[in-house]
Parts: C-alpha cells; sequence; structure tokens
C-alpha cells in the first residue's frame, strides 16, 4: 500500500484486540442505518454490504458490482469503490464499540473491476492513539485469494453520537439506534 505519514500509525501505537462484549467471531454485523449507501438495506442502489467479523478484530464483505455503479462502460466507478473501503473500515473500527468518522482516505487502484465481479473486501486497524485510529483495507476479485484490485489507508476520527445529532438528522438516529438517548 502506498500512503502517507497521515495514515501510518506512528511507533507505540496500540493495536487494538477484540473488545469485551464486542461481537463473537464469526458474527455477522448489522447495518448502522438502513439507507446508508455502503451497508443500507434500504438503499436502492447502495453497495448493500452485509459484513461479518472472522475473528472480532477484523472485518469482511462482498461488494458485487452493479449497473448503478459505473464509471466507464461495464467498469466500475473508481469513487464507488473508494466508498467500498471507506465503509468495510468504518465497520472494523465500529467493532471497538465507539462511533468514529472518516477523517482521511486514500485509496491505490490496482485492477479496473468490471460489472458483475464480486470484490471480496477485508478491513483492519493498525492501532489506536488518542481519537486517532489508523486503518487498512483492501478488495480481491472474486475470491478471497483471488488478484487485490484495490487497496485503501485511512484515518479515523472518533466523535460521539452528538455529532451526528448536530449535523444529521437526531429523528433517523433516535429512531434505529434506541440506546441514543435524544434529551440526555
Ligand atoms: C445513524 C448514525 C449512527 C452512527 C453510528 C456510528 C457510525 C458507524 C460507522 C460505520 C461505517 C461508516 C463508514 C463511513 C464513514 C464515513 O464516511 S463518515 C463521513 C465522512 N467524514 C466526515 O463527514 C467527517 C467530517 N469531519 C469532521 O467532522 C471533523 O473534521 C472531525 C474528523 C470530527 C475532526 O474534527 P475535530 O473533532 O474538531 O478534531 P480535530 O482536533 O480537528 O482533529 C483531531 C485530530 O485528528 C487529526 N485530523 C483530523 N482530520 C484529519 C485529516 N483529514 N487528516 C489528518 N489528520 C486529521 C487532527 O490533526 C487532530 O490530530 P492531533 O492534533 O490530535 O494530533
Amino acid at each position: 500500500m502506498t500512503r502517507s505519514s497521515l495514515t501510518t500509525p506512528p511507533a507505540g501505537a496500540a493495536v487494538p484486540s477484540p473488545e469485551a462484549g464486542g461481537p463473537e467471531p464469526g458474527t455477522t454485523l448489522g447495518s448502522h442505518y438502513s439507507r446508508c449507501f455502503g451497508c443500507g438495506t434500504e438503499h436502492p442502489t447502495g453497495l448493500h454490504l452485509a459484513a461479518r467479523t472472522p475473528d472480532g478484530a477484523t472485518v469482511e464483505a462482498e461488494f458485487t458490482v452493479g449497473e448503478a455503479h459505473q464509471g466507464a462502460p461495464r467498469l466500475a466507478h473508481g469513487g464507488v469503490l473508494a466508498a467500498a473501503m471507506d465503509e468495510v473500515i468504518g465497520m472494523s473500527v465500529y467493532l471497538f464499540r465507539k462511533p468514529y468518522v472518516t477523517g482521511r482516505l486514500e485509496t491505490d487502484y490496482l485492477l479496473p473491476v468490471p460489472v458483475g465481479t464480486t470484490l471480496h473486501l477485508r478491513a483492519w486497524c493498525n492501532g489506536i492513539v488518542g481519537r486517532k485510529a489508523y486503518l487498512e483495507a483492501e478488495g480481491r476479485i472474486g475470491a478471497p485469494d483471488g488478484p487485490v484490485a484495490v487497496r485503501a489507508a485511512a484515518l479515523f476520527i472518533e466523535v460521539d453520537m452528538a455529532h451526528f445529532a448536530e449535523h444529521g438528522d437526531v429523528a433517523a438516529i433516535a429512531a434505529e439506534h434506541h440506546d441514543y438517548e435524544v434529551n440526555p
């Protein structure tokens, strides 16, 4: 992965271990918002990622490139592939039970990805320092050990739930996150 110093964990960054009380290995992770472009089951043209964690610390998902995801004819749009990496990385840090948002996302495109291809995505965390999480992901064509088409490195920043309430739609959050108190 070609990455900048901004997405490279500094020496001594702690690599998190599976959170006590977090998802058991093998668990399928639900969507965090039904209309999310990445994982929402109600999004008509979204990526519909249904991620799972094989080990409580990393995340895997598949994404089949559809008609709605084209850039050049019959080829996936690079921004859509970046969105898939963003989503699977976001799910991998959400394993640690704290809300994070993308601060920076760097993407390497190694192979074109035709419509109809299933990309096998995997994301993991390389370290956390304070509010900053350093993460990485890859997308492989056709099989978990297929050729790598996309690689990404990211810096995610921890926020609190007030971030989503203040800047987004507090009623939608309350409707889908029953543990979120609208008026604490
Ligand atoms: C329904 C709701 C459910 C929610 C449930 C939970 C969510 C579950 C997620 C599941 C999966 C989602 C997957 C998709 C995830 C997205 O796509 S999120 C959407 C895209 N991202 C955004 O909209 C973020 C927009 N940016 C911001 O809001 C603010 O800039 C941020 C990132 C919160 C940071 O602002 P801040 O809190 O004021 O913090 P700030 O002091 O500026 O930065 C903190 C540190 O990070 C560094 N930093 C910040 N940004 C950068 C950057 N771009 N580059 C380098 N360093 C940076 C700063 O330099 C600083 O470093 P230190 O000085 O501490 O060393």
